[in-house]
Formats: C-alpha cells, sequence, structure tokens
C-alpha cells in the first residue's frame, strides 16, 4: 500500500481492493439489482464481518427513492447488520474470528468533538454512516445488503449468544433508535405511561422495550387492523385509534411521553393533547415532507417536543445486552435476497409484521 503522504493520488481500486457483491439502487425508482463493488483492505483498527443478516429500515426505502434529496447513487442501503468476524486487525482486542456482531448506522466519527466524547457519535458533525456518505478516504460508504463489510472496531458491538441473529438484526437500528430516547427522557421508569405511535419496525419494539421497563404502554395507530396483536402479541397495554375523536379525547392529558414513529406527514395536534403537563414527544420518524407545528398545545401544559436520531455506540451496546437479558427481538419476516423489490413495495403499504430481515448468508450470492 502506498506511504500516507500519497494516499489522495491511490485510485479507487488500490484503496478498495476487496470485491464485494450486493444490491443497489441506481436511480429515485428504487429498484435494487446486483451490483459489484469494493471495500478497504481490514486496516489495523478494523473489523471484517461476513455479513448473514440484513433488516430493512423504513429510512433504507426514504433513502433508495431519494425522499431526503441526499442520496448519492448507486447505493446500497442497510444499516441493520449482523455477522462474523472474518478478521480483525491487529489493534483489535474486543473481537476475534468468528464472533457475532452487530453495524448499525454509523462507521466513522471524529473521536474528539464534544459529542464523540461524551458517547453521542451519532451527534458528531464528522460522523459518517454506513451508507450514503462521503468516507475519509473520499469515496462513498456502502451498506448491509451486501456480503462483507469493513468496519472500525468502536462502530461494531458484541451480539448477545442467546439472541437469534435474523430476529436481532432489526435492533442495529430500530432497536437502539427507540431505545436511546426513552433511556434520555427518562421514558423508561416504571409505572409511566407511555405512547408509541406507529406500529412499524421501530414502533413494535418500542413497545417491548417499554414492557421490559415495566412501563404502561399504549399505542396509537390509523387503524383497529393491529389493535389485537398489539396488546395480544407485544403486550401492549391499551390501544387508541388516533381518528376516534371519543377515544382520543378520553386519553387527553394521561401519557408521560410519546414515541413518535411515523414516516408520513401527520396531523401532531391530537398526540399533543394526550400528553400530561410537561410531557414529552420525541420524534423519531422522518417523514419526506415538514410537519405542522402547533405551538398552542405545548405552551398550554409545557410540553416538550424533541427529536433524536438513533444512539451512541455506548448506548448501543448497553441497548442489545439489555435485549439479550429481556429476549427482546424483532418480530421479523425473513426475505430471501431477491424478494427484496416486492418487501420494498409493501414496506411503503405498511404491509410487514413488522420487520423484513433480509438472508443474505443464505440468499444474496443467488439474487
Ligand atoms: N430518528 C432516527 O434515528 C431514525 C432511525 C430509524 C428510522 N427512522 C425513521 O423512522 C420512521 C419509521 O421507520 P420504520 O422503519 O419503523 O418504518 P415502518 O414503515 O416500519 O413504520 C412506520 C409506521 O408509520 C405508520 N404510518 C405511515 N404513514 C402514516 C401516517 N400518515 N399517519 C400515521 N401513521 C402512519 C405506518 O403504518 C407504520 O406503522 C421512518 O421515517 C424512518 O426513516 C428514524
Ligand atoms: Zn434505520
Ligand atoms: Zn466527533
Amino acid at each position: 500500500m502506498a506511504a500516507k503522504e500519497n494516499w489522495e493520488k491511490v485510485s479507487p481500486e488500490e484503496k478498495h481492493p476487496r470485491k464485494v457483491f450486493g444490491l443497489a439502487a441506481k436511480d429515485t425508482s428504487g429498484a435494487l439489482s446486483p451490483f459489484t463493488f469494493s471495500r478497504r483492505n481490514n486496516g489495523d483498527d478494523d473489523v471484517t464481518i461476513k455479513i448473514l443478516y440484513c433488516g430493512i429500515c423504513h429510512s433504507d426505502l426514504h433513502t433508495i427513492k431519494n425522499e431526503w434529496k441526499n442520496t448519492i447513487y448507486p447505493i446500497v442501503p442497510g444499516h441493520e447488520i449482523v455477522g462474523t468476524v472474518i478478521e480483525a486487525g491487529q489493534n483489535v482486542q474486543k473481537f476475534k474470528v468468528g464472533d457475532k456482531v452487530g453495524v448499525g448506522c454509523m462507521v466513522n466519527s471524529c473521536r474528539s468533538c464534544s459529542s464523540c466524547s461524551q458517547n453521542l457519535e451519532n451527534y458528531c458533525p464528522k460522523m459518517i454512516l454506513t451508507y450514503n456518505s462521503v468516507n475519509t478516504d473520499g469515496t462513498i460508504t456502502y451498506g448491509g445488503y451486501s456480503d462483507m463489510i469493513v468496519v472500525d472496531k468502536h462502530f461494531v458491538v458484541r451480539f448477545p449468544e442467546n439472541l437469534p441473529m435474523d430476529g436481532g438484526a432489526p435492533l442495529l437500528c430500530a432497536g437502539i433508535t427507540v431505545y436511546s430516547p426513552m433511556i434520555n427522557f427518562g421514558l423508561n421508569e416504571p409505572g409511566k405511561h407511555l405512547g408509541v405511535v406507529g406500529l412499524g419496525g421501530l414502533g413494535h419494539v418500542a413497545v417491548k422495550f417499554g414492557k421490559a421497563f415495566g412501563m404502561k404502554i399504549t399505542v396509537i395507530s390509523t387503524s383497529l387492523r393491529k389493535k389485537e396483536e398489539a396488546i395480544n402479541k407485544l403486550g401492549a397495554d391499551a390501544f387508541l385509534v388516533s381518528s376516534d375523536r371519543e377515544q382520543m379525547t378520553a386519553a387527553m392529558g394521561t401519557m408521560d411521553g410519546i414515541i413518535n414513529t411515523v414516516s408520513a406527514k401527520h396531523d401532531v395536534t391530537p398526540l399533543i393533547f394526550l400528553l400530561k403537563a410537561h410531557g414529552k414527544m420525541i420524534m423519531v420518524g422522518a417523514p419526506e415532507h415538514p410537519l405542522e407545528l402547533p405551538v398552542f398545545p405545548l405552551i398550554m401544559g409545557g410540553k416538550i417536543l424533541a427529536g433524536t436520531f438513533v444512539g451512541g455506540m455506548k448506548a448501543t451496546q448497553e441497548m442489545i445486552d439489555f435485549a439479550g437479558k429481556h429476549n427482546i427481538t424483532a418480530d421479523i419476516e425473513l426475505i430471501r435476497a431477491d424478494y427484496v423489490n416486492e418487501a420494498m413495495e409493501r414496506l411503503a403499504k405498511s404491509d410487514v409484521k413488522y420487520r423484513f430481515v433480509i438472508d443474505v448468508g443464505n440468499t444474496l450470492a443467488t439474487a
């Protein structure tokens, strides 16, 4: 390999000599098709992972369709990655070949800013996303719909031995995205009442974490369709249909907090009314279009509206260890890699219970 000072002159092929097979979207149709690309050699601080499973997050769907207007094509999505270590650099003590590991939404950050020094790499201005980011060497990052990934050890977590790897994969994004605000906003205390808006990938995991914390959980959804499962299967205590005025009025002022996971534009006013005084609604869903913000219902009750993005690496390890201890996994539909385009169409219609996970290890090679 060339000396560091000549790094800029090194060809992309030399920087990234290892061939990888994956699925990429090449334009705003979002259609995913086979794509061969390359990754860097395993450095001293790196871990190379054979990817076995990758969850399909709604962010993957937003991104392949360029709904957030920042997509760099071709794009290989996927940031709910679980696999086994096949190579570990000489500075890597934490992992060895054969270990089960996970990678989430980030693969690097500056390590020295105030966010990084508080274990909040997720808010580092130089944070590098697992896909669709410009890496430190100027190349674009590619995600987990692929057979192998090379990641700095700091951004790899140990995967609990007792959890199934397929059902556990969604914890790497969906899990940490709901767990982190619950911890940081005190919405993890036994007996507190938490509302979960949107019962998709993130929402159903929020219900499970909430129950493990000993909270009262109410799911707020647009249709009655998911009520029975929410209560009987996921363990929610109550279910509100957001269009049912009577139900919504009766529940006003009852919730300590709400985790809002809705992926599209919606009216937040009736949700804010559900909060007690000083209640908090945490926005984690990332709709393409801005929402309208009614100020009066916030003012009258001293309520808090916040947004959060995944969680730091320390919190991600804590989250997955907690999930291991409480046997929390996502309810998944395990799919073959060649089903991914149909899965995306179904995800767009909320037709999934509750997370698609691609069986990368067994099916990607033939996609
Ligand atoms: N903040 C973060 O760090 C973070 C991390 C992951 C995902 N996300 C975002 O969170 C959102 C949810 O992700 P997901 O993977 O759980 O998606 P999902 O599709 O599995 O779930 C979204 C839920 O929202 C509901 N919904 C959709 N449109 C709605 C509407 N108009 N009104 C009410 N409900 C509606 C759906 O029925 C579904 O239950 C996405 O926007 C995603 O990009 C954010
Ligand atoms: Zn995600
Ligand atoms: Zn930083």
